[in-house]
């Protein structure tokens, strides 16, 4: 029978008995409450990257403000759109599916909570059949539920997460991707540097945080109202009250008081990533260092880079064990003693009980099953007062995580935002003062800078009044005009940095066309080969075809019998043997030798057929004979050719034979364009060719440039004096 508590009431002398117990509960319900604030917190840990909250300007260094403020909602409105297209969306579904199972989950915390309760009743009061009643049969019938919605939740927040991922790696990729984005974000614009990262990790991270920020955010905010209510129900509604408003008062001074460990573990990160870069370099370029026995030196360095982190890592350690004082006291003892006092008041305060919750019963099995279903953590599943803590808790732990979240955010709506300014020709580039006491400039490329005009027509280019000019505005030829019709071979010449390759990143769109008129033919009629050829991914084939594939390249009629007449032409066909046929997968880059990569890039030259080939001292690496025979085969197929070098002379006789015109640049702003004499080739130079062609048949080009070293200076000077006048159209 219950009646009214007094205190004279027996009730109070079996609650004394009970009375170390109940301390021990609610010190273990505090600790387990901690525990798992702390498990939140490692979790939020993990999910860190290198990245993490470090949104800085990497040229300028100037950390840009990262924060929950008007441009984070810009941003989150700007993203969500991609995440979730529509309501018709598999995103939208799931987080329909999402809030089900978090009411579900809800749902059956409260049962649980009721539900303990009513076990630790049946023990106290020894009735075995109701025990086994609710022990065996009602808990083994609602284990099931309760197992399929917690699983159910993790696998639809880690759904969501990969459905986030999805949706915005493949609009990043589409975006980068498009047309030559990916080499105009690099090498145009320089407000993002590490686009790799920020297209695998960071968006990883910020599908991730999305994915686990709404679960975090709805479910805290459902489990306090359910069970502030309940508690309110249990013990007065003033505790569950006093409850939040203490954890809100300690989260705030926590926020307030913590040392700035987001910044801290973005700067491990990077240090972390430092490290690596030093461990990377040494397996790319192990061969070098192995030649130069430079393992000694290497070790200097790769331990530097460590001790920095160990340095940094030591000072957080001792931050953390600081702060992490403070949190205890605050967070979990100061916890203990507010929750000591809720629960226990009700009963030294009669007239509170009284007020509050009617009467209290004096059943002791009654006030033990209030306890346990108020406060006691069960099997993983907590009473009213640790559901609420925790909640509470998580939602505090989301708001800091918000500040996280925020950083990814403007992360990757930075690279959205420059993708999408790139893909509309604008561009924006500090530029590194030639001044050492000036500080970098931000130079701006709009649509409005881009005064040229590009005309495609095939068999000719024509550059009338172009200027060449780098994305740092720095012009290297004022004025350029020429015209080279099919079959025009010129030869490009003129010393380092005088703007030869430039040139050609203007005629292959690369860089803007500042000004004047450019015609020219289609971008896939033009092809350029590299002293060090690209070799994609792939099967041999594709290194062949590249980048069109087996399929694209059968459409051209190429089947591996036609491809194997491209490689008889450079002398590959033994390739097809040795690597294991047409189909190997190989790194292609470490298996060819330098000659064989770039006659390999020949082969890739007669498949592609273009009207013109820009080789960009391609034959550095190949026998002159095979040099002879690649450029016969070229001027067979058709294709005018552009062959870049620094000097004339240097230039092979096999080369020379093939080339009629010659576009010379002083790297003092001027150049000629004109007919190839004579008088261009120095003797010395002419005859050295010829000598090592004749006398040995396979000596490449470096070979003849070390012969000829000593002469280079005056051939330099030759060359020079020959220039006879600038700017000229021939
Ligand atoms: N992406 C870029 N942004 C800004 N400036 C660049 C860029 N690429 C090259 N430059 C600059 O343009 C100038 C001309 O470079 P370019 O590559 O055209 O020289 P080059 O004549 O081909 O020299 P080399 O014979 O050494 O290959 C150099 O001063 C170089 O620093």
């Amino acid at each position: 029978m219950g009646q009214t508590l007094s205190t004279t009431n027996p009730l109070s002398s079996s609650f004394r008995r009970s009375r170390s117990s109940l301390l021990l509960g609610i010190g273990l319900l505090i600790f387990l409450y901690n525990r798992h604030a702390q498990q939140e917190r490692r979790r939020q840990a993990r999910l860190s990257t290198r990245s993490d909250v470090r949104i800085q300007d990497n040229r300028n260094r100037r950390s840009k403000r990262v924060g929950v403020d008007a441009r984070f909602l810009a941003q989150i409105k700007r993203l969500l759109p991609i995440c979730i297209p529509g309501v018709a969306s598999k995103e939208a579904a799931l987080l329909v599916g999402l809030a089900i199972v978090l009411i579900c989950r809800t749902a059956l915390d409260i049962w649980f909570s009721g539900f303990n309760g009513h076990v630790v009743k049946a023990i106290v009061s020894r009735d075995r059949r109701n025990f086994i009643a609710l022990a065996v049969v009602e808990f083994g019938f609602m284990m099931w539920p309760m197992s399929i919605v917690n699983n159910s939740l993790k696998l639809c927040i880690s759904a969501l997460a990969l459905s986030f991922r999805s949706r915005l790696t493949r609009y990043a990729h589409e975006q980068y991707l498009k047309g030559i984005t990916f080499y105009k974000v690099s090498n145009i614009d320089n407000r993002i540097q590490n686009a790799d990262q920020l297209l695998t990790q960071d968006i990883d991270k910020f599908a991730e945080n999305l994915s686990h920020l709404y679960s975090d955010i709805a479910k805290p905010l459902v489990d306090i109202v359910l069970f502030a209510y309940k508690l309110g129900e249990a013990i007065g509604k003033e505790a569950p009250f006093f409850m939040i408003s203490y954890f809100i008062f300690s989260g705030l001074v926590l926020r307030a008081m913590s040392p700035p460990f987001g910044r801290y573990t973005a700067v491990e990160q990077k240090l972390e990533g430092d490290f690596r870069f030093t461990h990377s370099r040494i397996i790319t370029h192990s061969e070098e260092i192995a030649f130069y026995r430079g393992g000694e030196r290497e070790k200097g360095v790769v331990n530097a880079s460590f001790d920095k982190i160990l340095r940094h890592v030591k000072k957080i350690y001792r931050l953390r064990f600081a702060n992490g004082i403070f949190d205890s006291v605050l967070v979990k003892y100061c916890a203990t003693m507010t929750a000591y006092y809720l629960l226990a008041r009700p009963v030294f305060d009669p007239r509170y009980a009284t007020e509050h919750m009617g009467k209290l019963d004096a059943d002791p099995t009654k006030i033990m099953e209030d306890y346990s279903r108020n406060c006691k953590y069960c099997l993983g599943v907590s009473g009213y007062l640790v559901n609420l803590s925790q909640a509470v808790g998580r939602l505090i732990l989301a708001g800091r995580d918000l500040t996280r979240f925020a950083g990814y955010t403007s992360r990757v709506s930075e690279l959205f935002d420059v993708l999408d300014d790139v893909n509309n020709d604008r561009y924006e580039r500090t530029v590194v003062s030639k001044d050492s006491s000036e500080a970098n400039v931000n130079k701006e490329i709009t649509p409005a800078d881009l005064k040229g005009r590009i005309i495609t027509q095939d068999g000719v280019i024509n550059f009338e009044n172009v200027p060449i000019q780098t994305p740092n505005h720095d012009v290297l030829v004022k004025d350029m005009s020429f015209k080279v019709e099919t079959g025009m071979n010129c030869l490009i010449s003129g010393p380092n940095g005088c703007g030869k390759s430039s040139l050609f990143r203007i005629l292959g769109d690369l860089w803007p066309l500042f000004d004047g008129i450019l015609t020219k033919p289609s971008s896939d009629k033009l092809f350029y080969v590299p002293q060090k050829p690209y070799l994609a991914l792939g099967t041999f084939r594709d290194q062949i075809t590249y980048p069109d594939n087996k399929v694209q390249a059968r459409r051209r009629g190429y089947d591996d019998e036609a491809l194997m007449e491209l490689l008889n032409v450079v002398h590959l066909s033994y390739l097809v043997e040795r690597e294991g046929g047409w189909d190997a997968v190989q790194d292609w880059a470490d298996v060819l030798s330098g000659g064989e990569k770039q006659r390999v890039a020949m082969a890739r030259l007669f498949y592609h057929k273009p009207q013109f080939a820009i080789l960009d001292e391609c034959t550095s690496a190949v026998s002159v004979d095979v040099e002879g025979i690649m450029y016969t085969h070229a001027k067979e197929l058709g294709i005018t050719l552009f062959t870049v070098s620094h000097r004339v002379s240097l230039v092979s006789e096999q080369a020379l034979k093939y080339h009629e015109w010659l576009l010379r640049f002083d790297g003092e702003g001027d150049y000629e364009f004109r007919k190839l004499e004579e008088s261009d080739l120095t003797a010395p130079f002419a005859s050295a060719n010829k000598a090592s062609a004749s006398t040995s048949g396979k000596k490449t080009r470096h070979d003849e440039e070390e012969k000829s070293e000593e002469d280079e200076g005056d051939e330099a000077d030759n060359e020079k004096n020959s220039m006879t006048s600038s700017n000229g159209d021939d």
